[in-house]
């Protein structure tokens, strides 16, 4: 499999999916499905905080979400673990700068997706080098799904950062109501957790966001 193209990057980072089994108040697997077929373009297993599964629980949760996304054409990357990711053969791996480095993660996965959470310029350009493939810009609005998020940083740095040409998606508090100023800052995408997680109709909340970034077209 060869690298993603930046284009191809682009558009499957229109609506980003995030969620793990601390995220979701139904079955994991149905809240995906249901997003799945709300539209979303991608998704990532994001299996972190209190109470989270881990070990054979963490795996077994991981193949049920991946099953559900290989079944629907939808890229499956894993959050964080680098070994889950190779044990599940995963589309690909998101990390952040306190986790694996990304040079070296970038040797480790081969050709898979590889996302890097970025906070400036200097993140940024290391993050190039190492061979990400897109940038995860945020948080962009305040969150109360990652306990440790930095500073809210609006839409401005993802503004600073476009101009590197990689693919961009924010993440942070974002969800249906503020999702066009992530787009109209530049973003190729946006990534959400609860907006969808937590929807009383899943499906309808992806549709939602999905029209919305995707400027109202089906
Ligand atoms: N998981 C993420 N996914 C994205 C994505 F670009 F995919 F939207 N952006 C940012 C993060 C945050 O990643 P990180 O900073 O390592 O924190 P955590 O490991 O707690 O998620
Ligand atoms: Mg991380």
């Amino acid at each position: 499999m060869a690298r993603v193209s930046p284009d191809q990057m682009r558009s499957l980072l229109k609506v980003y999916f995030i969620a793990g089994s601390t995220n979701c108040i139904e079955d994991p697997v149905k809240v995906l499905e249901d997003a799945i077929r709300g539209g979303i373009t991608i998704f990532q297993y994001r299996e972190k905080g209190e109470g989270c599964l881990v070990d054979k629980e963490k795996l077994a949760l991981g193949r049920r979400l991946q099953q559900a996304c290989k079944e629907n054409g939808i890229p499956f990357l894993v959050n964080d673990d680098l070994e889950l990711a190779l044990e599940l053969d995963a589309d690909g791996v998101h990390i952040g700068q306190e986790d694996e480095d990304a040079a070296r993660v970038r040797e480790k996965i081969g050709d898979k997706i590889l996302g890097v959470s970025v906070h400036n310029l200097e993140e940024a350009e290391k993050a190039i080098q190492s061979g990400a493939d897109y940038f995860g810009v945020g948080p962009i609005f305040p969150t109360a799904t990652k306990k440790d998020a930095g500073a809210v940083q609006g839409t401005a740095m993802i503004e600073e950062l476009k101009g590197f040409g990689i693919p961009i998606v924010g993440i942070g508090g974002i969800n249906a109501h503020n999702a066009e100023m992530v787009m109209e800052a530049g973003a190729d995408g946006v990534s959400v957790i609860t907006a969808i997680s937590h929807a009383k109709d899943v499906r309808t909340a992806a549709t939602q966001l999905s029209e919305k970034v995707k400027g109202g077209q089906a």
